[in-house]
């Protein structure tokens, strides 16, 4: 992630060509787990999934939803706060995934060995009139020692990363991964895919649709400006006015902020991020069981837009330039804070 090419990581599309490779692999691993392997007591075959941060506000709902996914075996829930109570409440609910939960440091391995996705809300949340740089400091070691674990214990996982300052934290678990030499970008994702939902939502309001009917490609990455949403791609095909378009754009880019100064002081968006988070993972483990056409956006490294190859954005998405410099420098903070 290095230079030009580093700003062009944006464009997620887990489409399910791409992830045989990671299937076949994991087939022949001693981590993976075939779908047999993947068989809990008492549990259908499906997927191992860990949550870090698991007795969060957004680790909550998320373990929850979690174990309603019924391609999930195996739901491992990680805190260094509260995972008894979380994992002793969600356990009890009668759907196939068996629960585990892991409290403190010295659980992390077991929790990590053998999983299918990693999935990372551990870190703190934003107050009004902070940055989501402004979490960098806290939680780029947070997500640094988590990533390091993932090296260790399952190094083919789909790592779903939620962590703010997502802008760095995938630079940091990216270089965390390049050091232990298990990095593979395909299994690194950047979760931006609130900034769809919430794309979804406001644009069906203006349109006055229903929001399931509505599909808004949203990319780059996940603050302010970073964030474009490619209103000329939106499905059903429509049209907006400038005053639209300028109205959308700043309601997608600062939807955060909008949660965190009505939450005022209490955190930042929860719910709404779990539900976000759980169409993400379902669309990763439909992929990565073989399921075709599946397509979803994250943050991510892409060679295919590369600068010897430029992408098709680079014409199209108006505020790109200045996309690409933002992140061209939290990217770089994400390195230098890795590497030192
Ligand atoms: N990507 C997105 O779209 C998006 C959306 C919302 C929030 N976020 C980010 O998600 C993160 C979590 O938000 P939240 O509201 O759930 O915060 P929270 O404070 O409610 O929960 C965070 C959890 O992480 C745990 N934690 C802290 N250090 C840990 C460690 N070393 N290992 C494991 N767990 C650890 C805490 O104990 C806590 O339970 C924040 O950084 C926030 O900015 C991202
Ligand atoms: O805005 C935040 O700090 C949390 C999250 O990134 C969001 O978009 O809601």
């Amino acid at each position: 992630m290095q230079g030009t090419s580093n700003a062009n990581q944006r464009i997620a599309r887990i489409a399910a060509h791409l992830l045989p490779s990671n299937s076949q692999m994991m087939e022949g691993s001693s981590m993976n787990l075939g779908w047999e392997n993947c068989r809990a007591k008492g549990a259908s075959p499906g997927f191992k999934v860990a949550i870090l941060g698991a007795a969060g506000g957004i680790g909550q709902p998320l373990s929850m939803l979690m174990k309603m996914n019924p391609l999930v075996s195996v739901l491992h829930l990680y805190d260094v706060v509260n995972t008894p109570g979380v994992t002793a409440d969600i356990s009890h609910m009668d759907t196939g995934a068996v629960v585990r939960g892991f409290l403190g440091k010295e659980k992390l391995d077991e929790a990590l060995t053998g999983m299918d996705l990693v999935i990372i809300p551990a870190g703190v949340p934003r107050k009004p009139g902070m940055t989501r740089d402004d979490l960098f400091n806290i939680n780029a070691g947070i997500v640094k020692t988590l990533c390091e674990g993932i090296a260790r214990c399952c190094p083919r996982a789909i790592v779903n990363l939620i962590s703010n300052p997502v802008n760095s934290t995938v630079a940091i678990a990216a270089e965390v991964f390049k050091k232990a030499g298990t990095y593979d970008p395909k299994l690194l994702l950047g979760v931006t895919m609130l900034d769809v939902v919430r794309a979804n939502t406001f644009v069906a309001e203006v349109l006055g649709l229903d929001p399931r009917e509505v599909d808004v490609p949203v990319v780059g990455g996940h603050a302010g400006v970073t964030i474009l949403p490619l209103l000329s791609q939106v499905k059903p095909s429509c049209s907006f006015t400038p005053e639209e378009v300028n109205y959308l754009t700043d309601r997608i880019q600062n939807g955060g902020t909008e949660v965190v100064e009505a939450k005022a002081g209490a955190g930042s968006a929860t719910l709404s991020m779990a539900y976000a988070a759980v169409k993400f993972a379902d669309a990763c483990l439909r992929g990565l069981r073989g399921e075709a056409g599946v397509v979803a956006y994250a943050f991510l490294e892409s060679q295919a837009c590369s600068a010897s190859q430029p992408c098709y954005l680079d014409v199209h998405v108006a505020g790109l330039e200045k996309a690409k410099k933002e992140l061209a420098a939290s990217i770089q903070k994400g390195v230098s804070f890795a590497r030192k």
